[in-house]
């Protein structure tokens, strides 16, 4: 049954933490994977803090299923070793069906739950997944005196996840934010793909066949093709669920680690689209995710000049031949408080940004 409004700002569990109120709004560009367990990129996470919006130590998938225990141990030494300044510290935990997601929980909470900030549950399929480990982490709160909640975040990666997207949003004050998990959400809706997110050259629509001086279809003239985005459906469900319950919606895995152009593309669709960040699986990503998600010079510039030539962000002027009314005004504010958000974290964006007005 769904707890009743003046219940779901309570704590679950006698001395937890009160739960938060609003989500804060903290850079997310890239959420960089690192397999605690595996020493030479273990090794790296201490130089990579700063360069990075979020370090995520991955304990799912992509794990080997005999070294769980250690990437669940190596997170807890790097967390209690690390000094993470402004760079966040995530984690996936296991699959809730697994033998190791309690342990996970268990663990991470008491021994560096003041340390992490989120964790990623994958593979939820609905509310009651939230609401299980909404209670569990409350007791693990409180047996760990714990004064800050942690935040979760589900991975979008089974049919029935998508269906029931809205409630799983809706689950509980510590929801962080969806990604999409395009990997395990091809497999679990029989989509005929073998890749980890990214385009199919087969996804296409294909011109309409010139017809010669007669209007007779030429079928097997040239027509040009053009491949379209598999994930643009589910990416929007996601953005709106998440604008609707005041969270965030992020881009998830694009395994094609060489192809940086694609990749690019990919992050670029999802940024345009309303998300706020993608999963980074090799160091070379980050500067793609950073990139794409840090609105450009160009387009912060242009939101200034409206927002200053709207004045209080009523009527309706013109700048450079188009008409910019209170709609537009308000992307436009969008746009600069997240460039805001980044420049305070972001020394070289804001050197970027500062440079906007000398121009101006
Ligand atoms: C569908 C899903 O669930 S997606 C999420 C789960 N998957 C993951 O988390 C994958 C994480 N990434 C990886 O495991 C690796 O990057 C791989 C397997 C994709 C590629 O690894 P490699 O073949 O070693 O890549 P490469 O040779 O280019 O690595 C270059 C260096 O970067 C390091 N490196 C690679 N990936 C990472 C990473 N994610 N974090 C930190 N360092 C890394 C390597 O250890 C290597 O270090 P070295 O120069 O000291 O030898
Ligand atoms: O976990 C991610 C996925 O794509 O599956
Ligand atoms: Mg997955």
């Amino acid at each position: 049954m769904t707890r009743s409004a003046k219940d779901f700002f309570a704590p679950l569990a006698v001395g937890a933490p009160a739960p938060l109120r609003e989500i804060p709004a903290r850079p997310s560009r890239a959420i960089h994977f690192f397999d605690p367990g595996n020493e030479k990129m273990a090794a790296k996470v201490p130089q990579m803090v700063g360069t990075v919006d979020v370090l995520l130590g991955n304990l799912e998938d992509a794990v080997k299923a005999e070294n769980k225990e250690k990437a669940r141990q190596g997170l807890v030494d790097i967390g209690r070793s690390t000094d993470f300044g402004k760079t966040q510290l995530w984690t996936r935990v296991n699959s809730l069906d697994s033998p190791w997601a309690l342990d996970d929980l268990t663990t991470l909470v008491t021994e560096i739950g003041d340390t992490l900030d989120v964790i990623m549950v994958p593979k939820v399929q609905g509310a009651e997944d939230i609401h299980y480990v909404d209670r569990l982490l409350a007791q693990l709160e409180a047996k760990a005196g714990l004064t800050k909640p942690l935040q979760v975040h589900a991975i979008l990666e089974t049919a029935r996840g998508v269906a029931n997207i809205e409630e799983i949003c809706a689950a509980s004050p510590r929801m962080q934010g969806l990604s999409l998990g395009p990997a395990d959400l091809a497999a679990d809706r029989r989509m005929k793909t073998t890749r980890v997110g990214g385009g199919h050259p087969g996804y296409l629509v294909r011109q309409d066949p010139q017809r010669d001086d007669l209007g007779v279809p030429q079928y097997d003239g040239p027509r040009a093709t053009y491949q379209q985005d598999l994930w643009h459906y589910t990416i929007a469900r996601m953005v709106d669920a998440c604008a609707m319950h005041g969270i965030y919606p992020y881009y998830g895995p694009f395994g094609d680690i060489k192809d940086t152009v694609a990749c690019e593309d990919q992050f670029r669709n999802a940024f345009l689209l309303g998300c706020v960040g993608a999963w980074s699986l090799h160091p070379a990503q980050i500067a793609i995710a950073h990139k794409v998600f840090s609105p450009s010079v160009e387009d912060v510039a242009h939101a200034r000049r409206v927002i200053a030539a709207m004045g209080d962000g009523t009527g309706a002027v013109m700048i450079d031949g188009k008409m910019e009314d209170d709609a537009s005004v308000k992307q436009c504010q969008v746009m600069v408080a997240l460039a805001e958000e980044l420049a305070a974290i972001d020394p070289d964006l804001k050197a970027q940004y500062d440079q906007i007005e000398v121009q101006a």
